[in-house]
């Protein structure tokens, strides 16, 4: 048995989540649903702007959401990421610690620095728009993977949000091509509408000859292969991937086990914010399949997940509430 179910490689980010009207979002220029990359000045500039807003911490990034999740439902996880040491920091790895995830990292090597912010403008329409100052992910790079640790993991999971800058993509390349040599499954988040749309090209150098398993959702699918019916965006999934789930926010999920496709309803609620939403779905999923789940019970429980989540602001669960999702799937 392998020692981590799941292995995770991502940014480190503290996400700081505002409540917004949409003309906020108008008159600050933020691209509505998308992340979009900032730098240090316009970072303070927009928590200027936002200062008269209530905002609380979280940790966040997209993939150590995901690793957390499979974490709370207790799979074994590690999560390889690069932070400074300042107060963000400190916070985002007392959050993995509280987790159970085992990191790369040890609280007196840290350089000097910024750990990486995540400014989230949440609408009343629940969806989520992102600026984020990566700070020191920005860095992240190989020296950051455990290569003990891929090879004693069950599944690898990269988030596309790495694909921007060179070190941080040849490390997703890296992690896959460790994976692949040692009879891991390597797994992929498509991210955001943006990374599709500006690093197209650097998504396929990560995705190589195909991966196990890759998590999209179907604005990012219909980007990543141009197209704009949902037949073809699963056609596209099924030409990088031999499994996939594409989630379709209210609409639920499709997902295809290599050989048939389930398309999984969510249950109708009331969402408030939908910052994690994806993640938290592949936490959940990547739990499932490392844990002898069926493929379509995988989805069930993803769904329940995300959809307990994005009826709450923040993007995570407590430990309790994830305790609660893990008792309906037993
Ligand atoms: N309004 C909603 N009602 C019910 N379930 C939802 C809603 N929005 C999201 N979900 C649940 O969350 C899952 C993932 O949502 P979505 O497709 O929006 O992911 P995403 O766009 O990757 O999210 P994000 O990038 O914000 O993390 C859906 O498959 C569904 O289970
Ligand atoms: O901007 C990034 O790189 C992210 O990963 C943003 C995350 O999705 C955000 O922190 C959500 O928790």
């Amino acid at each position: 048995m392998p020692k981590f179910h799941v292995y995770g490689v991502g940014n480190a980010l503290v996400d700081l989540e505002y409540e917004v009207p949409d003309s906020l979002l108008s008159e600050l220029k933020i691209d509505k649903g998308l992340m979009t990359l900032i730098e240090e000045e316009r970072h303070h500039e927009l928590l200027d702007k936002l200062s008269t807003y209530q905002s609380r911490p979280c940790g966040g990034g997209s993939a150590a959401n995901t690793i957390t999740a499979a974490a709370q439902l207790g799979s074994a996880a590690y999560y390889s990421c690069k932070v400074a040491n300042d107060v963000t920091g400190t916070y985002f790895l007392d959050d993995l610690s509280a987790s159970g995830v085992q990191t790369n990292l040890q609280r007196e090597n840290l350089a000097a620095g910024h750990t990486g912010k995540c400014i989230v403008m949440v609408t009343p329409d629940a969806e989520r728009s992102m600026n984020t100052f990566l700070g020191i992910t920005r860095e992240i790079s190989v020296a950051e993977l455990d290569e003990a640790a891929i090879k004693d993991s069950e599944y690898v999971y990269i988030e596309g949000y790495l694909v921007p800058e060179v070190n941080a993509r040849a490390a997703a390349i890296k992690a896959r091509e460790i994976a692949r040599a040692n009879g891991v499954k390597c797994s992929l988040t498509l991210s955001d509408g943006n990374m599709v749309n500006y690093f197209k090209d650097g998504l396929k150098e990560i995705i190589g000859d195909g991966l196990d398993m890759v998590f999209s959702n179907e604005d990012e699918a219909r980007l990543m292969f141009d197209v704009t019916s949902i037949e073809d965006c699963i056609e596209g999934m099924k030409s990088i991937s031999r499994q996939f789930a594409m989630t379709r926010g209210p609409k639920g999920a499709m997902i295809f086990d290599g050989e048939k496709l389930y398309d999984i309803p969510a249950k109708k609620i009331e969402a408030v914010d939908t910052n994690g939403a994806g993640d938290i779905y592949a936490g959940a999923f990547l739990h499932g399949l490392t844990h002898g789940m069926r493929f379509a019970d995988c989805g069930e429980l993803a769904g329940y997940a995300a959809t307990k989540l994005v009826q709450q602001m923040g993007a995570r669960l407590s430990d309790d509430q994830m305790i609660e999702v893990s008792k309906r799937f037993v």
